[in-house]
């Protein structure tokens, strides 16, 4: 599978597009780290958490169901998963895309791979002690259902389980870059900037209209 600039198929149209996964455990700093990237580097920033938050918010069925196994701390059906992130990038003028908190298990890496044929640019794993991250999700804040001790941990639980195996299919293929996310907010970004600003397609910010994008 080729992993550059690859042809996304859906609805008829084909444009291609470079995606970067960004996994890390619970409040290991997913979010906050890719909204800096999204601004850096030019980036579209879509959070897979989010995209589920919003399906709960539309008061759909799929929602009900899919508040359950968030406030279970468990992982949603891939199908369901991977066609909410789909419908996301068909309705984006992008062709850069930060997916943040995907895949989390082997079913999610398997399922975008069978449904989108696309394979990320690289894996950015963010690094960061269970400890901290159980602090950061209680002071988050945010009102979120799952950011409660017990189901901070059943999240921890799955991420060991399942979410790791997932980091090492990519290991197993070259594409993990991994920062320490344990220290503070600028100095993650600063290794997460080295990291990007290596990669040719995204040294400078890109103008949005010279951009290169094809769509048939
Ligand atoms: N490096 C850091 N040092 C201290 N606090 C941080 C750091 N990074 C993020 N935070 C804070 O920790 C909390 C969790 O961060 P964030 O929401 O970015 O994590 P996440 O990985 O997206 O978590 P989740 O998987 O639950 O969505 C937020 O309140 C954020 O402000
Ligand atoms: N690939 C994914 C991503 C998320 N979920 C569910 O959403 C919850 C919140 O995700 P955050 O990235 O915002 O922490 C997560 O605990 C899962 O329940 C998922 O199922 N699959
Ligand atoms: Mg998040």
């Amino acid at each position: 599978m080729e992993s550059r600039k690859e042809g996304y198929r859906g609805s008829g149209k084909q444009k291609m597009v470079k995606i970067v996964f960004v996994i890390g455990g619970p409040g290991s700093g997913k979010g906050t780290q890719c909204k800096r990237i999204a601004q850096q580097f030019g980036y579209t920033h879509l959070s897979v958490g989010e995209l589920l938050r919003q399906e709960i918010n539309s008061g759909s069925e799929t929602g009900s169901m899919i508040q359950k196994i968030m406030k279970e701390g468990k992982l949603v059906p891939s199908d369901v998963t991977v066609r909410l992130l789909q419908q996301a990038m068909r309705g984006m003028d992008s062709d850069k895309f930060l997916i943040d908190g995907f895949p989390r298990n082997e079913e999610n890496v398997k399922t975008f791979e069978n449904l989108t044929k696309m394979d990320p640019e690289f894996v950015l794993y963010l690094d960061c002690p269970q400890d901290e991250m159980e602090r950061r999700l209680l002071t988050r804040n945010e009102g979120r259902e799952d950011d409660n001790i017990e189901t901070i941990r059943k999240r921890f639980k799955v991420f060991m389980e399942s979410t790791l195996p997932a980091v090492q299919y990519y290991e197993s293929k070259g594409k993990v870059k991994k920062v320490d996310a344990g220290k503070p907010v600028d100095e993650v970004f600063e290794s997460i900037k080295v990291i990007f600003s290596q990669r040719k397609d995204d040294k400078v910010r890109p103008n949005r209209h010279n951009h290169t994008c094809l769509i048939l």
